[in-house]
């Protein structure tokens, strides 16, 4: 054990090796808060996780595991990444999503009550609004999932609550909106090739990694007939994270927050963002609506920066492409 280790608490981030979690870990190394993490790599990559963070290649679903980390590395605090997070294929195997997000939590949140770790950070997903009648959403929007997937990350939620009431654990519930971007100093990004996610699918396109983007339906009601998301740089995503730690160990209470700019854009808005910004073309053909998609998810973004004194530093749309692309060029893999 390190000396760094032996004085200071640790934080477990479960799936570190994922988009999200490796930019929290590189957020976490910055602040210089020890960290460990445990993840299987079914979707992460070991060199996304900084070299100063030890990385337990493993199942968060081991109860055996988890409490040998705990324990050896003086764990106070988890933040929970791992999970599943494709929404059609929550659709078409939703065992799956209950078992990885679900049920791997529940083995996750026992081990932490049994073993006194007080404090969790979880990614939860404006996905538990459903589709809201009313825009922009707020957290007191009723929940209503309109698929597996953001039924199964509400189930987690309701756990928290709950293991809070019983045991006194205290959680921050992050409600993430629309994730995008990688890391400004290039460590690391989102690296799975069969994207989904439109500003990373509109990059691959625009570098010809992909023949175009589909641009999912151009009659929904909108000014330019397109979806509108509020988009979130990942690294002022991971800054909450940090200060959402810090609030648990101050004491702080348990929250629930919305994590967005509480601002738009349409994907028509996101494609030209990333034309400017590169001086390039983006292929684009116009495609049917995807099913499932609401027309508007905007957050009401203030309990955050009132709560945990966050203050974003990338939240202009051009900053979450050019970072995007800068990341998708220094990939070598090509697209499928
Ligand atoms: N990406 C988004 O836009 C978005 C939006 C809302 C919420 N979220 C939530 O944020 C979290 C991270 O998402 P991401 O985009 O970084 O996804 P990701 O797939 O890049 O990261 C997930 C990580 O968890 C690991 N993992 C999965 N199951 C595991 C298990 N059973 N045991 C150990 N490791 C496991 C994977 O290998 C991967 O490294 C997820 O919980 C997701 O639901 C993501
Ligand atoms: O190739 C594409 C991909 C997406 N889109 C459109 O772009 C918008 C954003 O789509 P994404 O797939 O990037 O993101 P979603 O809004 O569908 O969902 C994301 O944000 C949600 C919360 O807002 C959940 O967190 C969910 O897990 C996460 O995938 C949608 O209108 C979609 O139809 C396209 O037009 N073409």
């Amino acid at each position: 054990m390190s000396d760094r280790s032996a004085s200071s608490p640790c934080v477990l981030v479960t799936g570190g090796a994922g988009y999200i979690g490796s930019h929290v870990l590189h957020a976490l190394t910055d602040a210089g808060i020890p960290a460990v993490t445990i993840d299987n790599l079914s979707t992460g990559r070991r060199r996304a996780v900084p070299g100063a963070v030890p990385l337990i290649e493993g199942d968060i679903g081991d109860a055996s595991l988890l409490e040998r980390t705990i324990r050896e590395h003086r764990v106070d605090a988890v933040m929970h990444f791992a999970g599943s997070i494709v929404v059609p294929e929550s659709v078409s195997n939703p065992l799956a999503y209950y078992r990885n997000n679900t049920v791997n939590s529940l083995t996750l949140l026992d081990t932490c009550v049994r073993l006194g770790v007080g404090n969790v950070v979880f990614s939860s997903t404006a996905a538990v609004y459903g589709s809201p009648e009313r825009v922009p959403i707020d957290e007191e929007t009723p929940t209503v999932p309109i698929n597996p997937y953001g039924a199964s990350k509400l189930m987690t939620e309701r756990m928290l609550r709950d293991a809070g009431a019983a045991h006194g654990v205290r959680s921050v519930i992050l409600r993430y909106f629309n994730v995008a971007g990688a890391d400004p100093e290039g460590r690391t990004g989102q690296a799975t090739p069969v994207a989904t996610h439109l500003i990373k699918v509109a990059c691959q396109a625009l570098l010809g990694r992909r023949p175009a983007l589909s641009i999912f339906g151009t009659d929904y009601p909108t000014p330019d007939g397109t979806c509108i998301r509020d988009y979130i740089h990942v690294s002022d995503l991971a800054d909450a994270h940090v200060l959402a730690l810090l609030h648990l160990r101050r004491g702080g209470e348990s929250l629930v927050l919305n994590c967005g700019y509480g601002g738009g854009a349409s994907v028509h808005e996101v494609v030209e963002a990333l034309e400017r910004v590169s001086g390039e073309r983006v292929p684009a053909t116009l495609a049917p609506r995807r099913p499932g998609d609401p027309p508007q998810l905007v957050a009401v973004a203030d309990r955050i920066r009132e709560r945990l004194g966050w203050v974003p530093k990338h939240d202009r749309l051009d900053d979450i492409v050019r970072s995007a692309l800068v990341w998708e060029r220094s990939l070598d893999h090509p697209a499928p």
